[in-house]
């Protein structure tokens, strides 16, 4: 019998301000996985719903228990684990989480991380200017589990700025890093290629970014090219526009080979301390 092969599929989504219809796209794409085990199928940032106005959200997150119940008994359906991208989470009245759930074969949690850098910037784009911050509430706590695909650090989107927090992933043992995104066209074009690559690089990590694309039904319009990075920083997997997904195998003995090789981490500088 030949090894069971970890493999990793990032989806990419154009989605809609209806949950049910967004949960219908997923069902639909989840009839085509392939046959391989373990599989992980990564979701991108606001899979789930893509609003008009912070208040709609807000009576998503409501339903979060619901619609997290809907994961699980998908996972177990299809004998995956799942990254749901982000999708709200209730923090109080007036506010939510922008919370990414892992949900393993079993259809069990695993882990949730709660955004942490929130978006709250001025785009030259048709949009006047994003203010996540007006109903997220951003988490404090950084997240890695372990896994059959390897130790999986979270983080989402505009978090991909602040290489800080992948320097936190990575001293607490992050092989692979999740970045579910709805990057904006203007600023995708600008950086998101060439801040994945550094993320892959300089975590020496597997890179997932399952992204949103296209213009949406709330008025935006976002970037797409979801992307999947070697822990060299070669791309193995992209997919530039239309809903769909990419994968790739993973190879942690070649991970391990680049930081023997190359052990930036241990080389590093600034830790607590100027060392
Ligand atoms: O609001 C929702 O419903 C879903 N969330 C998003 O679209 C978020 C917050 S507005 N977008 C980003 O973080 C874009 C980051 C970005 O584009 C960059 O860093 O350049």
């Amino acid at each position: 019998m030949s090894e069971a092969i970890p493999t990793i599929i990032a989806l990419q989504m154009c989605s809609g301000v209806d949950p049910e219809q967004n949960i219908q796209t997923l069902v639909n794409q989840l009839q085509q996985l392939p046959t391989t085990r373990p599989l992980l199928v990564c979701l991108p940032e606001a899979f789930l719903v893509f609003s008009k106005s912070g208040n709609d959200t807000l009576k998503v997150a409501k339903q979060a228990e619901r619609y997290k119940q809907q994961l699980s008994e998908l996972c177990q359906l299809h004998n995956i684990w799942l990254s749901a991208g982000t999708m709200p989470e209730p923090y109080n009245d007036n506010k939510y989480y922008a919370a990414s759930h892992l949900f393993n074969a079993q259809g069990e949690l695993v882990a949730s991380y709660n955004k942490m850098h929130l978006f709250d910037v001025t785009v030259d784009d048709s949009t006047a200017s994003y203010r996540e911050s007006d109903f997220t509430q951003a988490g404090n706590e950084v997240v890695v589990v372990d896994s059959p695909f390897g130790k999986i650090g979270l983080t989402v989107c505009y978090d991909l700025r602040f290489s800080a927090l992948y320097t936190q992933l990575v001293r607490q043992g992050a092989e692979v890093i999740l970045v579910p995104s709805a990057f904006t066209v203007v600023t995708g074009q600008a950086h998101w290629q060439p801040l994945l690559a550094a993320r892959a690089i300089e975590t020496q990590c597997y890179v997932i970014a399952a992204a949103q694309y296209g213009a949406h039904e709330n008025g935006r319009q976002t970037y797409g090219h979801s992307i999947i990075l070697s822990p060299w920083g070669n791309t193995l997997s992209e997919l530039p526009t239309g809903t769909g997904f990419i994968s790739a195998t993973l190879d942690l003995k070649q991970l391990h080979k680049i930081r023997r090789d190359m052990p930036v981490q241990s080389h590093q500088r600034f830790r607590e301390h100027l060392l």
